[in-house]
């Protein structure tokens, strides 16, 4: 028996390709959208990311409640965990900027109780909350009114018009 005879015989296996159904190697399409069932009584609501206020215990959240509102109201925001309150003034000078810190620096010394403060060439960013105990505290609410005075008598400007530098300005 000759090596042709034999090949003839026994027949070579198919290509790959053809062995495969078009169902196997087709590319899958992008899947539908994901149907969202709400019972029709039940509006969407997005999600909040805005946190609640925190408040130390022995405050009165009645009290502080509104007057936390209104300082948000004065452009105060919560920070993330709720438990303290944070603004940005702006000035249009360092000078004037460094001015306003020393004021808050001299109130804080007195009343014995200290923001976080942070100095950029024309905006200051501070930070009221009270570590013992913890939480938002009357304290920090007074001290958050007394940055809004202290920031108009140095002259506060919005934040468009305060003095930028550098890449995020
Ligand atoms: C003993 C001293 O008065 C306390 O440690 C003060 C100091 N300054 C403070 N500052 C702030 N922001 N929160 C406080 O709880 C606090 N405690």
């Amino acid at each position: 028996m000759s090596f042709l005879r034999l090949g003839r015989a026994l027949p070579l296996p198919l290509p790959l390709a053809s062995r495969f159904s078009p169902a196997v190697i087709r590319v899958p399409s992008a899947r539908p959208p994901l149907s969202l069932s709400l019972p029709r009584s039940q509006p969407l609501r997005m999600a909040s990311s805005a946190p609640a206020a925190r408040f130390a215990e022995g405050e009165d959240p009645q009290q502080l409640g509104p007057d936390t509102e209104l300082l948000q109201q004065q452009g105060w925001a919560l920070d993330g965990n709720g438990m303290g309150v944070t603004k940005t003034f702006h000035f249009k000078s360092y000078f004037k900027a460094v001015s306003f810190v020393n004021l808050i620096a001299s109130e804080s010394s007195s009343k014995k109780h200290h923001p976080t403060m942070t100095v950029r060439f024309g905006s200051v960013d501070v930070h009221w909350t009270t570590h013992h105990p913890r939480g938002l505290t009357h304290k920090d609410i007074t001290m958050a009114r007394h940055c809004d005075h202290g920031a108009s008598l140095m002259g506060a400007v919005d934040s468009g018009q305060g003095l930028k530098c550098g890449p995020s300005a």
